[in-house]
């Protein structure tokens, strides 16, 4: 089963989200209007006649932008939910098929309310195009100054990663930053360090063994959980854990680890097939933003 689902987002950034009506599959449950591709019927023009019949709005479907697509399986019901940001619609929406709509903040609903397999949109709605690591051999200092200039550069998603420096050590680095961290509505995860998150309520960054370690998330919903991933395996047992995002690599330069690269075709079907947001990583730089999102990435995730 196929099913498009339409982020209608308005000029402040809010988003639109219907409660499923009594009576139907997951019921009372807040999701993105859209529903079953009809046969012969494109993911485009369904969007379009289900937000026609849904909330009476029309829309021009070449102004769609691709978000996200799920495959999901709820019991004996396989389905891959495609998710489509919509910025353009003439009509008010109203609420001709769901229970009740609402325009929502993405950072103020709270996944537990929607769809399960609406819970990677939201995050793929929430989560920046870059996700920043913290410099190969940096000393501490040198990651506490990096912290402050990556964020003063707008960025928004950080991990902190300090090889050969003691737990206690990476932790002090980033409680010492914090307060920064949080003003700017930024989010920062330690690498590998779980109880170290708890402890700051930050994210953790899982490496591939803790990865395999883990039978389920590690940190409440709230705390950021993302891991390193390598292929297809990983990538499934992320989503079991429900962590918020991955990052796949190496997608163009070989790792230190011995993978071979992906290159972006392969990166693409992994990505694609994988029910949460995905970085490119490795021998990815800023100018391969535009690439990474036409292959399936949520965006690039790198050093510099
Ligand atoms: N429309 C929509 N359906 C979703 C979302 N998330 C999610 O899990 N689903 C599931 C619920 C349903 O099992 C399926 C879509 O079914 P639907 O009932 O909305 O489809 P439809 O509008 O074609 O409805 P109908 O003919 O069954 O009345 O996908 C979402 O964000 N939007």
């Amino acid at each position: 089963m196929h099913v498009v689902a339409g982020v209608l987002v308005d000029g402040n950034g809010r988003v639109l989200i219907a409660q499923r009506p009594p009576g139907k599959h997951l019921a009372g449950l807040w999701e993105f209007p859209g529903g079953k591709l009809e046969s012969g019927e494109s993911a485009v023009s369904a969007l379009e006649r289900e937000l026609d019949e849904e909330l009476g709005i029309a829309v021009d479907p070449h102004t769609f932008e691709a978000l996200i697509r799920i495959p999901w399986r709820y019991g004996e019901r396989a389905m891959l939910l495609e998710a489509m940001v919509v910025r353009a619609w003439t009509g008010e929406p109203k609420a001709l098929d769901a229970a009740a709509i609402a325009w929502r903040d993405p950072a103020s609903i709270d996944p537990a309310m929607l769809a399960p397999a609406d819970r990677p949109i939201l995050a793929a709605l929430r989560l920046p195009l870059h996700y920043m690591v913290s410099p190969a051999g940096a000393t501490p200092d040198r990651v506490s100054e990096w912290i402050g200039e990556t964020l003063a550069r707008g960025e928004r998603l950080m991990q902190v990663h300090l090889p050969g420096h003691p737990d206690d050590v990476v932790r002090s680095v980033v409680a010492g930053a914090l307060a920064e961290v949080r003003r700017h509505g930024a989010h920062v995860l330690l690498y590998g360090d779980v109880e170290g998150a708890a402890a700051l309520s930050v994210g953790v960054h899982l490496d591939s063994s803790q990865l395999r370690a883990w039978t389920e998330r590690p940190l409440p919903l709230g705390m950021l959980v993302a891991a390193s991933c390598h292929d297809a395996d990983d990538l499934a047992h992320a989503v079991r854990l429900g962590c918020d995002f991955a990052t796949l690599s190496p997608v163009l330069a070989g790792s230190a680890s011995g993978y071979e690269p992906l290159g972006w075709p392969r990166f693409a079907r992994l990505a694609e097939a994988a029910s949460l947001p995905v970085y490119a990583l490795g021998g990815v730089g800023a100018d391969d933003l535009g690439e990474a999102r036409m292959h399936a990435a949520q965006g690039i995730a790198g050093i510099s």
